[in-house]
């Protein structure tokens, strides 16, 4: 990869959904830039925008029934409508999604370990054998103990925290150039947290990705993000390096998302937990 280069360039995107009183603007010529190796955090209340943001970015929406102008471009490669098989083959290997609502991503008649290793076979060349491995140390990663046991469970036996933590390990085992993290945390206890939020900041160091992290946990933001968007009403109003943006917030905006929550859960916990 060329190191100047954007791993992840958006510019001008617009979207829009159908609703009875016609097309409803929901995000507004919205430009980032994620870089190699660096965390982009997205913040903004509810209903800001952000989901559908993610959901744009990978060509998720339905195309009945919403309009993406803009472009996406994914080391070079224009997203922006590309048929829904093409884009396939690109999401879970060049680009990772760990989703908000993880329950909707597995199918209840199916053990967890025939889809994480149907997962990795569809974009690679591994066996059985060696697509097992893989995921069972990406469980382990996941700070989840008897990985062999969870491969036979459907998900029905697992907790919202488990299947959260195994949709992230599928996410990411096959070490996609880009993550896209929409609240990825937010369900799990605080030593879980950890866990995950280390693995996704080892596979930015080790690996070079770059990661699209949102949470409403500005501690979350502070400790893992390089640079901070902040989003308000599907409008990107304020951009900035994450010390900058923490300690001089320009917009009105960002100042009362940072008033309203303290930023200093996480750190306090981290410090509490490595000793
Ligand atoms: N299909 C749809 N039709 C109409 N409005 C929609 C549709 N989908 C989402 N919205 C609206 O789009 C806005 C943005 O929603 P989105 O889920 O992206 O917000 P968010 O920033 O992710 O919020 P949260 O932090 O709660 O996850 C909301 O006002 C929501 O009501
Ligand atoms: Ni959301």
């Amino acid at each position: 990869m060329e190191k100047h280069r954007n791993v992840l360039q958006v510019s001008g995107l617009n979207v829009a959904v159908k609703t009875e009183q016609g097309m409803l603007s929901l995000v507004h010529n919205l430009q980032l830039d994620m870089k190699p190796g660096k965390v982009l955090g997205l913040v903004g209340e509810s209903g800001s925008g952000k989901t559908i943001t993610c959901l744009a970015l990978l060509q998720l929406l339905n195309q009945k029934t919403s309009q993406v102008e803009g472009s996406i471009q994914l080391n070079g490669r224009e997203l922006n409508g590309l048929k829904p098989k093409e884009m396939r083959s690109v999401l879970g290997k060049e680009i990772g999604y760990i989703m908000q609502n993880p329950m909707h991503t597995f199918t209840p008649v199916f053990t967890i370990g025939n889809q994480f290793v149907e997962t990795i076979r569809s974009h690679t060349d591994l066996t059985k054998k060696q697509a097992n491995e893989l995921a069972v140390s990406s469980l382990e990663a996941m700070n989840l103990q008897e990985p062999a046991k969870i491969m036979r469970n459907y998900p029905f036996q697992l907790s919202g925290g488990m299947l959260q933590r195994v949709m992230i390990a599928i996410s990411i085992c096959l070490r996609p150039s880009v993550v896209i993290a929409d609240e990825p945390t937010t369900a799990l206890d605080v030593t879980t947290q950890m866990q995950v939020l280390k693995e996704l900041d080892r596979l930015r160091t080790e690996c070079g990705t770059s990661i699209l992290l949102i949470s409403h946990d500005l501690g979350v933001i502070s400790e893992l993000a390089d640079e901070v968007a902040v989003m308000q009403k599907g409008r990107i109003v304020e951009k900035a390096d994450v010390f900058q943006l923490f300690d001089h917030p320009q917009h009105v905006y960002t100042k009362k998302l940072l008033q309203a929550r303290p930023v200093l859960p996480i750190n306090e916990q981290m410090k509490k937990l490595v000793i």
